[in-house]
This record gives C-alpha cells, structure tokens and sequence, in this order.
C-alpha cells in the first residue's frame, strides 16, 4: 500500500515522526512535504495528497498540519476523500470501521509523538466493516453527486 503524506509548517515535526511508524510498516510512502518549518499554506499540501489519491497513485493519506482542522476541511473538498481528524484512539478505530477514512488528519501542535504513533498504528491495522456503513458512504457519495449539480455559495 502506497501513502501520501502532507503537512505544512505546524505538522512538520510530526510528520517527519509518522514517516518512520509507516515505513516500519513496510508501506511505500510518497512524502508532498512541507519538508521545514517554514511558514506555507495547507490547502497547497492537502491537494496533491488527495489528488494522489484520486489517481489511484496512492491509497491512503496522511495529512498534519496545527491543529489537524484546516487540512480536513481542504481534503474533504475532493470527491472521494474521506478525511477524519483524529487526535485520539477511539475515533482513529472507528474512522476505519464505519467512515472507510482514506485520509488521516493529525493536529501536529496537539498531540504527543507517542499518541501519534499509536494513532497512525490502528488507522493503519483497522480495517472498514461494510454493511450497514455501505449504505451511509453511498449517501455521502450522492451528496457529492447533488452538490456539484446545485448552484449555492
Ligand atoms: O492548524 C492549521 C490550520 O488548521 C495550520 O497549521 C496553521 O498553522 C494555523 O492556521 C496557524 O497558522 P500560523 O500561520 O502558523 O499562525
């Protein structure tokens, strides 16, 4: 499984830190930076992941940026992302078992390098339980089908 990584300023510590939980996972990574703590823009990060994963280059994304918020309302922008913001172990489990979440996002000034790890660990070994969760993703999906359709703000 290939992953694709983003964060910007205030995720790249964390980032870096997540990079070697995933490689000991013998997953391929494909790293859009930022590669430094110089100040950049999230959405400009966020897009390649989730284009990325549009493609079919990637399958899954990991997305760090302060507080985990700015990236999820970027990604959640692109049809077919689900992108979860999870700085704890209940709703990293559960983004897996009934949002089929393909994009974690982590608020890298929030969060503890272990509690990421930990988080990043069962995002990645959860897997999404299907049948009553289907139904609900297809309704997402339709939302996205009717909001492209309508005009609105
Ligand atoms: O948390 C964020 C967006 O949700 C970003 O990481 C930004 O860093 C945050 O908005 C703060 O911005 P600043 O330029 O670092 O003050």
């Amino acid at each position: 499984m290939q992953i694709a990584f983003g964060c910007d300023h205030g995720g790249f510590m964390l980032k870096e830190l997540i990079l070697s939980v995933v490689r000991k996972n013998g997953l391929d990574i494909l790293d859009f930076g930022c590669m430094n703590t110089e100040r950049v823009d999230y959405p400009d990060y966020a897009s390649p992941v989730c284009q990325a994963i549009r493609s079919g280059q990637a399958q899954r994304g990991i997305l760090v940026c302060g507080s985990g918020i700015g990236m999820s309302i970027a990604a959640n922008k692109f049809a077919g992302i689900r992108a979860t913001l999870c700085n704890d172990l209940y709703t990293a489990r559960f983004s897996r078992l009934h949002n089929d979440s393909n994009v974690l996002c982590l608020g890298g000034r929030i969060i503890g390098p272990d509690l990421a790890a930990d988080i990043v660990q069962v995002w990645l070994d959860s897997e999404f339980e299907g049948g009553r969760h289907s139904g609900r993703l297809q309704k997402i999906r339709d939302l996205e089908t009717a909001s492209k359709a309508a005009p609105g703000c």
